[in-house]
């Protein structure tokens, strides 16, 4: 079985824009995780402009599935971290300035600050898991990082796929076949959505775990336009 954890960013966002609590992101996660998902994971970024540090602690509270938080490990992101100890770390190599992650970690040549930064996080107790592309050379670097997973970034894979191309999976099976044989556990994230979930899952040996936001909150309130809007008229008749 693959584990579900639904990214929350998109709630924080929607938040942020009233400037106040609607939608309450912790009423939404602790539904999220009443509806059956396994885990929730968030993604604060150093301007706050989703989720915000507070919004880290106050999940903490209230997860009882897998906390999953991803990010650059800047100083202020590891403080962040090692206060609220979240079942997993997903280390990502963004720019300050990146509209949403864009990238994996070139495993080579940051080894050496990986390895710091990952030792750190496991031994507070904190599963660490490693973005990278599904490439074999990054994946082998990732198992000497002493990292628990990594997660493949699978921009490519849902890009392709939304063209038609099928094959665009085949890096990826690869990948997740050499992280086995290395001893690392398989995450996988980035604009994977119903459209293209299922095709992944098949073709993917190994995928604990896949990280869902954007697409899932757009399903979503897709989803739930119909019924939102005869709910509206009624009220008005
Ligand atoms: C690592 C990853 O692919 C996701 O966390 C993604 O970066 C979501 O972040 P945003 O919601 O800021 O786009
Ligand atoms: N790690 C990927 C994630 O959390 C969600 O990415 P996306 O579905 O918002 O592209």
């Amino acid at each position: 079985m693959t584990k579900l954890s639904v990214n929350v960013n998109k709630i924080a966002t929607l938040r942020n824009s009233r400037g106040g609590n609607v939608p309450d992101l912790l009423k939404v996660a602790k539904d999220i995780e009443d509806f059956g998902a396994q885990g929730i994971t968030i993604h604060p970024r150093p301007d706050e402009r989703h989720i915000k540090y507070q919004d880290a602690r106050d999940l903490k509270k209230l997860v009882r599935t897998e906390f999953n938080i991803e990010g650059n490990p800047v100083p202020s992101f590891m403080d962040l971290v090692l206060e609220v100890k979240p079942t997993q770390v997903t280390l990502v190599p963004d720019a300050v300035d990146a509209i949403t992650s864009n990238a994996g970690w070139d495993t080579v040549k940051h080894k050496d600050f990986l390895k710091e930064v990952i030792s750190t996080f496991k031994s507070n107790g904190i599963r660490t898991s490693i973005f990278v592309d599904a490439n074999i050379e990054m994946v082998q670097g990732a198992a000497l990082t002493g990292t628990d997973r990594i997660e493949l970034y699978t921009e490519s894979y849902a890009h392709e796929y939304a063209k038609g191309n099928k094959k665009g999976v085949l890096a990826f099976s690869e990948a997740a076949k050499v992280a086995h044989e290395l001893g690392l556990g398989l995450n996988a994230g980035h604009d994977l959505s119903l459209e293209n979930i299922k095709y992944f899952k098949e073709s993917i040996p190994h995928l604990l775990e896949v990280s869902i936001g954007h697409a899932l909150i757009c399903e979503s309130l897709y989803l739930g336009l119909e019924n939102v809007i005869n709910m509206y008229l009624n009220k008005l008749k």
